[in-house]
């Protein structure tokens, strides 16, 4: 059931491989994809894979800066889907028109010393007013965030999309591919060191679980496919690692961003999934932070089923070890306070506008007053 797409190990070779096996299918349905935050250091690479992808037919740029180059530059690659930028608070809605699928990498990255937490401040109100524009343009549209701190900003942008009307927990999802994508790697290094030869990575699949950040990740190495082992000790460090990988990148950056290269793939892999399972294609299924019912927080990464209207199943974390059970309750205090940050955010923040009247004040939702 828990499936991995082909990855592109040699990824202009199978760019090439993809456009031109899928474009001799006619019967592939055309999707239109926005990115929000499309010339930042995520949004650029993501862009130019999902140019690559035969079944977006449509894809819209926005950000607040350089979109025209970026637009301009990806239009010339001889691949399916056409491109257009769009700069500015202005063009935001005209670039959402008709989205099928909304990417969000929009927002700053870490330096060295900060947590995802820290991101808060500023990303909070940039995953809320974008989500305010989606709610506006296109509410039916599946919405994948990147921008951290995922654990709050999935319950901004669900907050945001229920005083709007137009919440529907099947899509909405923070995007937590990068975690497996990891831990599959990390895996397979290990297993390389120890055997001289490393598992097939087209087929190797760790469920990472939780949040997406710090201990809020729990790679459940259990029940990775194939199945692995490790001595205790070797498994506590390897899910040490997958845990504290995003600040071993952003270290090795020194003050330059966070992963943007692997997270791009990671997204890329997120959306192309998702875009199949809407077209209809059965099996499809990532690890995804989504509403959750699985624990007590309310929303939760999980690998889930995906179909024609977004989440079809979610599918649970299965059996756990005692040792991920442990990992387990270490998360939940962190996660739960994350997600009531993220919803307090937008009860206290959110300023509705409903079609044709006036904006109000958000403090008419506070539920805490
Ligand atoms: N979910 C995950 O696994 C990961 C998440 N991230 C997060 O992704 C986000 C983006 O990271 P990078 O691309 O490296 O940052 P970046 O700074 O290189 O790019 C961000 C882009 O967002 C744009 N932007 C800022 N405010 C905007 C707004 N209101 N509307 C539209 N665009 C806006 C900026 O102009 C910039 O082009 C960060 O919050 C980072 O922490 C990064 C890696 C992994
Ligand atoms: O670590 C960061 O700030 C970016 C991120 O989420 C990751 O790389 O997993």
């Amino acid at each position: 059931m828990f499936s991995r797409l082909a990855r592109p190990t040699q990824l202009v070779c199978v760019i090439r491989h993809q456009f031109s096996t899928s474009s001799k299918s006619r019967s592939q349905k055309d999707a239109k994809v926005a990115v929000l935050g499309a010339a930042g250091g995520i949004g650029q690479p993501l862009s130019l894979l999902l140019k690559c992808q035969p079944l977006i037919s449509h894809l819209n740029l926005y950000d607040i800066a350089h979109t025209p180059g970026v637009a301009a530059d990806l239009s010339h690659i001889e691949t399916r889907a056409k491109v257009k930028g769009f700069l500015g608070e202005e063009q935001l809605r005209q670039c959402l028109e008709g989205a099928q699928v909304v990417v969000i990498p929009a927002g700053v990255p870490r330096k060295p010393g900060m947590t995802r937490d820290d991101l808060f401040n500023t990303n909070a109100g940039i995953v809320r007013d974008l989500t305010d524009a989606i709610a506006d343009v296109c509410p039916k549209a599946m919405v994948c965030i990147i921008t951290n701190p995922v654990n709050s900003t999935v319950p901004i942008a669900s907050e945001v999309l229920k005083r709007r009307g137009v919440y529907d927990p099947k899509r909405v999802f923070g995007v937590t591919t990068l975690d497996v994508v990891r831990s599959n790697t990390f895996i397979s290094q290990i297993k390389e060191i120890e055997s001289g030869q490393g598992l097939d990575l087209t087929k190797t699949n760790c469920p990472v679980i939780g949040g997406h950040s710090g201990i809020t990740i729990i790679p459940l190495i259990s029940q990775c496919t194939p199945p692995v082992s490790f001595p205790t000790e070797e498994r506590a460090k390897l899910t040490e690692r997958i845990q504290n990988a995003g600040t071993e990148v952003v270290e090795a950056k020194a003050g330059a961003g966070s992963a943007t290269l692997s997270m791009a793939f990671a997204a890329a892999e997120f959306t192309k999934t998702l875009i199949e399972a809407l077209n209809g294609m059965e099996g499809k299924v990532q690890c995804a932070y989504v509403r959750s019912d699985e624990t007590e927080a309310k929303y939760f990464a999980t690998p889930v089923l995906l179909g024609k209207e977004g989440i079809e199943k979610n599918l649970g974390m299965g059996k756990l070890l005692d040792f991920e059970v442990s990992l387990l309750k270490a998360a939940m205090p962190e996660l739960i306070k994350n997600i009531e940050k993220g919803e307090e955010f937008v009860a206290k923040t959110y300023k509705n506008k409903p079609s044709g009247g006036e904006s109000f004040s958000g403090e008419e939702f506070n539920p805490f007053k």
